[in-house]
């Protein structure tokens, strides 16, 4: 935040007040960043399912498969081959799914094979079943195919359980059932240029004391939907292990120890006991009212706080859903977009707020989104400075009013000031919740702040911080996941799998070596047939799904044109080394945009810390730049892909057909 500089206008006038205000929390955010930021980055966590220790590595597992039943069904075939193989079968791979499915693309049921290491539809949905789960972009935008289906979601953010069970509709409305291989770990997946097709390796879990099935299957094509927070950790505390009482991640819900079920959050295992909570991001926003109604002592241990607006959550009226909201076709699409101008400060004079809630009083969320209203921001200190200086500006009322919420909800002063978030709104997932704040006034509900350093290690009976043991007799881990942006955001290493493309080329490896590299953020030059869900190189929306639905219609629409130039044996798609090379050139000039989060407080946002850090390695800061995004917000990159989809040509894309 540069208010000093601009406060004086580059003459001697004293600075306004409005600009004093800015510098001093400017000030204080930095401070608040500096106790945060750690040597040790991403090393100071360690995933569940790779932990030393069989104790933390089986608190990874599937607690939600039906075993019996999936042994049951029959076994798909070892070498057996599919025209298109999905990893993932959470919303993004049920969209891609579907977008296939009507771009007249897969007709056999042989042609489409979700793979999924959970034991159902649903992702996100399907392995987080902890009590207060719901969405937090509104259901009628974040629930996907809501027009298609015809289904009208019972509240204005749905809980856990009804995400799921859409999940299981969209699969069985498109028949997808049986087009699903579930408890299945992609390990490995190499471009076999002989054969022209992709081999695929896994290895399929059959439950306890059942062996694995290695398998190897192959497909014509591999898209890759395996989501941004699918692999939870845990911090390495000295000690966590040898806590004696249950523990476990909130990702992985023990409803054997806390009694009630994901439709039933009557926790009465956790009557009589004192529970700690560790962890205050958006999922312990959810979880600490519920279990603050059960347990006889719920100790919250922070290190940063959440920034916590009002939720307004409210039973859907069918009235008002079938005049106002799905009203007309094509509503879905217009609610997402409407949603998305708020967050990317471009909100049209006169426009209609269809959402109306949280979200979409915060255009300052437009730093991580981008904006279609200011044009690239020029590399230069002078703009850049002059760019996050409006930043700030535009999101001090907001972050004002959270705090000022804060103040008005939690009784006890000391208590309200440690639950202030002290860093811009775009820094972490903004959390909304009218329940939260306020479990901070019953007496059983107790705040144990770090400062910022988190807790100094554990025993046997709790938890230590500042040298002060607090006994606890259930532990919950509500400590996150391995960000998406681990290795430059490669979609093999966040997706755990090795990728082989022409002549063996590791897809990791040319990440590493050169950047991100694609043509729209979901396909790249030597691995043909390969198409991944935007994440770096394409534009971002706070509403997951509308995300994935762009990059899921985007990939239909280049396929279906392949396919049709090429001979019946099929395409190979390949986007050519130069048109990757145009597209990351023109993301490179739009990285002056998202400078702001360099000022963040650590999180996953900027790989706990670790993108914070200023290289002066021309090489590495260019690799920096390729790796982010489109910074004119959703709705212009969408409106670069329609023009692109216009033209018809496939501009930059090789496509040749396979050998029959
Ligand atoms: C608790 C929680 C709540 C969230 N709430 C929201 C929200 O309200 N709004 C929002 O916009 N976003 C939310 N998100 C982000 C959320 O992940 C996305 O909205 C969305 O569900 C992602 O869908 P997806 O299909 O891309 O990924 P996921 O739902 O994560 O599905 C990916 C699937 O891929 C599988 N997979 C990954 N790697 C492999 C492999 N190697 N082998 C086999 N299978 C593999 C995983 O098992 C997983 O089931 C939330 C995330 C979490 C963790
Ligand atoms: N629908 C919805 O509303 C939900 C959405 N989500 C999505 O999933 C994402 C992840 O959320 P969540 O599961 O909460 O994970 P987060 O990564 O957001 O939160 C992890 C928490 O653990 C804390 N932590 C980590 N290590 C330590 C330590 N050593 N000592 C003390 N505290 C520690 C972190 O503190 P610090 O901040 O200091 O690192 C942080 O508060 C969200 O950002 C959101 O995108 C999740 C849940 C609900």
């Amino acid at each position: 935040m540069t208010g000093s500089t601009e406060a004086t206008n580059g003459n001697s006038a004293a600075p306004s007040e409005e600009n004093l205000k800015l510098f001093e929390l400017s000030h204080k955010y930095s401070t608040e960043a500096a106790k945060r930021l750690r040597a040790d980055g991403l090393g100071q966590f360690v995933r569940l399912k790779e932990a030393g220790s069989e104790r933390f590595r089986s608190l990874a597992e599937d607690p939600w498969a039906d075993h019996a039943a999936l042994n049951a069904k029959e076994p798909v075939k070892d070498g057996a081959k599919h025209k298109f193989l999905i990893l993932g079968a959470g919303y993004g791979g049920l969209l891609f799914a579907v977008r296939l499915l009507e771009a007249g693309l897969a007709s056999g049921s042989d042609d489409i094979l979700l793979v999924d290491a959970a034991g159902g539809f649903g992702g996100t949905w399907w392995w987080n079943r902890y009590p207060g789960l719901h969405c937090d972009i509104e259901s009628y935008t974040y629930m996907p195919l809501l027009e298609e289906t015809g289904y009208m979601p019972k509240s204005k953010y749905a809980p856990g359980p009804e995400l799921l069970e859409h999940a299981e509709r969209i699969a069985s409305q498109w028949k997808l059932q049986d087009r699903a291989l579930f408890r299945a770990n992609v390990k490995r997946t190499s471009w076999d240029d002989g054969a022209q097709l992709w081999n695929v390796e896994l290895a399929e879990g059959r439950g306890p004391g059942e062996p694995r099935r290695e398998l190897k299957l192959r497909a014509q094509y591999v898209l890759i939907a395996s989501g941004i927070l699918t692999n939870p950790h845990i911090p390495k505390i000295l000690g966590l292990e040898t806590f004696a009482g249950p523990l476990f991640h909130t990702a992985r819900w023990d409803y054997k120890v806390t009694g009630g079920s994901p439709e039933d959050a009557t926790l009465t295992g956790l009557e009589g006991k004192r529970v700690g909570i560790l962890g205050t991001g958006a999922t312990a926003i959810q979880v600490v009212p519920k279990v603050a109604k059960y347990a006889k002592e719920l100790f919250v241990f922070q290190r940063t706080p959440s920034a916590v607006s009002w939720r307004g959550q409210r039973p859907t009226d069918s009235e008002e859903w079938k005049s106002k909201i799905a009203n007309k076709k094509g509503w879905q699409r217009e609610r997402m977009l409407n949603l998305d101008s708020y967050l990317t400060d471009a909100v049209e004079e006169g426009q209609e707020d269809l959402v109306a809630d949280g979200w979409t009083e915060m255009p300052a969320f437009s730093a991580v989104l981008g904006s279609p209203r200011y044009g690239i921001v020029e590399p230069t200190p002078e703009k850049i400075a002059q760019h996050v200086a409006r930043l700030h500006k535009l999101d001090v009322p907001h972050s004002e009013q959270v705090r000022a919420r804060t103040e008005s909800i939690v009784k006890d002063r000391e208590t309200a000031e440690k639950l202030k978030a002290w860093y811009p709104t775009w820094c972490k997932r903004p959390t909304f919740s009218d329940e939260y704040l306020q479990a901070f006034n019953l007496p059983n509900v107790h705040l144990v702040d770090t400062d910022g350093k988190g807790v100094d290690s554990a025993t046997s009976a709790g938890l230590v911080v500042a040298g002060k043991e607090y006994p606890l007799d259930v532990l919950i881990l509500s400590t996150g996941y391995v960000t998406p942006a681990i290795g430059g955001g490669s979609p093999a290493v966040r997706t755990g799998i090795s990728i082989y493309g022409r002549g063996g080329q590791s897809l990791d490896d040319k990440w590493q070596n050169q950047g991100a590299a694609t043509l729209h953020g979901v396909c790249t030059n030597g691995f043909p047939n390969l198409f991944f869900a935007p994440l770096s190189q394409s534009a971002q929306a706070a509403n997951n799904v509308f995300t994935l639905d762009i990059g899921a219609e985007h990939i239909a629409h280049i396929i279906a044109q392949a396919e049709a130039r090429a001979e019946p044996s099929g395409a190979v798609i390949e986007v050519s080394s130069e048109a990757e090379e145009g597209w990351s050139l023109q993301i490179m000039q739009h990285a002056g945009w998202f400078a702001s989060v360099m000022g963040c407080t650590p999180g996953y946002i900027t790989s706990e810390g670790e993108a914070l850090r200023q290289s002066q390695d021309p090489m590495e800061m260019a690799k920096k730049a390729r790796s982010g995004n489109w910074s004119k917000g959703m709705a212009a990159f969408l409106k670069v892909l329609q023009d692109y989809r216009a033209d018809g040509s496939l501009r930059g894309i090789e496509v040749t057909s396979r050998a029959a």
